[in-house]
């Protein structure tokens, strides 16, 4: 039956600087490279071993993937990557430190930004350091100024049912390394999780999450695969 994990990347730089992320592009820390490869392990130990992956063209979750799959014994699987598998575009934010927003605007505005369903955070200016405009990996991409966990579905979810759904249907095992609001926008899909309720859902770094489909491609409830 089909399978599939999904997984957020380590602990990037900016978590552990605890500073906005979304598009910009930072590596892993140490201590995300363990996570990672710990995931891998996990896989291993389990006997869930992935035979096709897919996950976005940033850093962190590029690498994550690479090191949970030789962990696991699998870096020679097809991989796909795409913009659409993207963290959340954090515009204006990005770059800035979360503590430092909080004491300026207050807790409760920068949970609105962070953590409503549809209230996207300040555009980011053209003008911005953060500009990802002349990055050739997007060549051709519209690139978002800004997006709410709204507008992260509206493309994840096109990309799921095109691109990821038809893997799966096949009977293949499929990862999924991306990132925390691309894998909520997944999740909240998944687990019909309503608009209101996806507000307190948190993904943790390199935690392999499973689900289960059925001959229908039903998915059944998700579990973390070190409860399994
Ligand atoms: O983009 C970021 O800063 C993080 O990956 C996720 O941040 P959040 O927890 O504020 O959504």
């Amino acid at each position: 039956m089909p399978k599939l994990i999904l997984v957020r990347h380590g602990q990037s730089q900016w978590n552990l600087e605890n500073r906005f992320t979304g598009w910009w592009d930072v590596d892993l820390t140490p201590q995300g490279v363990a996570e990672a490869t710990a995931a891998g392990a996990l896989l291993r130990e389990k006997g869930v071993l992935p035979s096709y992956a897919f996950t976005s063209l940033q850093t962190r979750a590029i690498k994550t993937l690479h090191l949970a799959l030789e962990a696991a014994g699998r870096l020679w699987i097809p991989e796909t990557k795409d913009w659409r598998l993207n963290e959340r575009h954090y515009g204006g934010m990005t770059g800035l430190d979360k503590q430092e927003t909080r004491d300026k605007h207050g807790d409760e505005q920068v949970l609105i930004w962070r953590r409503s369903f549809d209230v996207p955070p300040p555009v980011l200016e053209a003008d911005s350091a953060y500009d990802l405009a002349s990055d050739p990996r997007y060549a051709g991409i519209a690139i978002p100024n800004t997006e709410s966990l709204k507008l992260t579905i509206e493309r994840v979810l096109p990309y799921w049912e095109e691109a990821i759904l038809p893997v799966l249907a096949r009977g293949e095992t499929v990862i999924i390394a991306a990132h925390g609001n691309s894998l909520r926008a997944l999740v909240k899909h998944l687990s019909g999780i309503s608009d209101a309720d996806i507000t307190d859902l948190e993904i943790p770094t390199g935690q392999p999450i499973i689900y289960d489909f059925d001959a229908d491609m039903v998915p059944g409830a998700r579990y973390y695969l070190k409860d399994a």
